[in-house]
């Protein structure tokens, strides 16, 4: 296997009586889109605080290409930090913002002038190196925030929330950007959010955080159709979760009725939580369905209808159909077996990976 960029083993960040950070294990390798995800105060600036060198883990390891770092002061890392509200300094025009890592370093004045100009071509910036930082957009001075970043050629570029002063549309243009920046570059990015939207729409992988702990990590699409527990499916996109109990592999009891699913490796009769995302149900006649629900709301979205239904146990379901429903109405509820997936409680992100390893043998 190819020698990771950062790793962290077992990292702790303690602050007084606070843990902060609770073991972090997590390796990034070089090339790829991270993105730390995670509520506020989960612990997603630490981890970025302690890649960089500006505070230190209370223990554990810190490596960078198979190096420990623990003690590396953060001028002497190749890593930059582009931070939320740019920090940028507003006396300096846009080409001495963007020089200023590489002046600091005592790069030869020639040298300077071409990285600097390479890096504004990089954030689409060219021709604005003369500009005032007063005289720039909220998108402009994020990206010249980026090309200071990467006018020192980092091997890993930090980014926190980079993107979430910006307003909405240009926030989405932003997002092309990076991703394409970052393909270009092909450096190591770890980019931090708590918009689910963005994390699953930037990232090769995605470590999703809550108090301290990587609760799941994996591609997108993982996260998204297998998320490990009731906070990661909660979290990541739109779900039903609902109690239930399994049978034996294969087959799970919800609203007192025995149901195929996606998942196996369970002991009959363990209780745990089964998730539906809302497109993959469909409205459908009484007859047809898997399960008969009582229309609540229904809302015209463009291209689905959003519904919300009641069961016969009172379980509230939030359905995506193609076909629209009539409040108070009662209508079948249509899925596929491999959609319904099912979390247990408790269970770790190891244990999670093993069971799931399981049944690629048994296919
Ligand atoms: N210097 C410090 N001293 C004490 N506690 C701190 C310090 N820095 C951060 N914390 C605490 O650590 C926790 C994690 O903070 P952190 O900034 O890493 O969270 P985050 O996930 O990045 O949140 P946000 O999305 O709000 O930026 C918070 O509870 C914060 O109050």
């Amino acid at each position: 296997m190819e020698q990771s960029m950062v790793e962290f083993k077992n990292v702790i960040k303690q602050y007084d009586d606070a843990q902060i950070l609770k073991g972090i294990d997590m390796a990034l390798e070089k090339g790829k889109f991270y993105t730390l995800l995670g509520p506020s105060g989960c612990g997603k600036t630490t981890i970025l605080r302690i890649i960089a060198g500006f505070t230190n883990a209370t223990s554990g390891d810190v490596l960078f290409e198979g190096q420990r770092i623990n003690d590396l002061p953060a001028n002497r890392r190749q890593v930059n930090t582009v931070f939320q509200d740019y920090a940028l300094f507003p006396h300096l025009n846009v080409f001495d913002n963007v020089a200023f890592g590489l002046n600091l370093r005592k790069v030869k004045k020639a040298d300077v002038q071409t990285k600097v100009i390479e890096a504004l071509k990089l954030v689409r910036l060219e021709g604005y190196d003369q500009r005032e930082i007063s005289e720039l957009s909220g998108g402009q001075q994020q990206r010249v925030a980026i090309a200071r970043a990467l006018a020192n050629e980092p091997k890993v570029l930090l980014l926190d929330e980079p993107l979430s002063a910006l307003d909405m549309k240009l926030r989405k243009a932003m997002q092309y950007e990076l991703r394409d920046l970052q393909q270009r570059l092909g450096i190591t990015f770890l980019f931090v959010t708590h918009d689910q939207e963005e994390a699953l729409a930037m990232s090769d992988e995605i470590f999703v955080m809550n108090e301290g702990r990587v609760l799941q990590s994996g591609t997108p699409v993982d996260i998204y159709d297998e998320p490990i527990n009731h906070f990661v499916a909660d979290f990541i996109g739109e779900s039903n979760i609902l109690p239930g109990k399994m049978v034996a592999d294969y087959q799970v009891e919800m609203v007192n009725k025995v149901f195929e699913c996606a998942d196996a490796g369970m002991r009959p009769h363990e209780a745990v939580e089964i998730v539906l995302r809302p497109e993959d149900l469909d409205i459908v006649a009484v007859d047809q369905g898997q399960l008969v629900v009582t229309v609540d709301t229904q809302l015209f979205r463009g291209d689905y209808y959003e519904i919300t239904a009641y069961d016969t146990d009172q379980n509230r379901w939030l359905i995506h159909s193609t076909n629209p429903a009539k409040d108070g109405q009662q209508v079948g509820l249509f899925f596929e077996p491999e959609d319904v997936h099912i979390m247990r409680f408790g269970e770790s992100e190891e244990d999670f990976d093993a069971r799931l390893d399981s049944y690629e043998e048994e296919e």
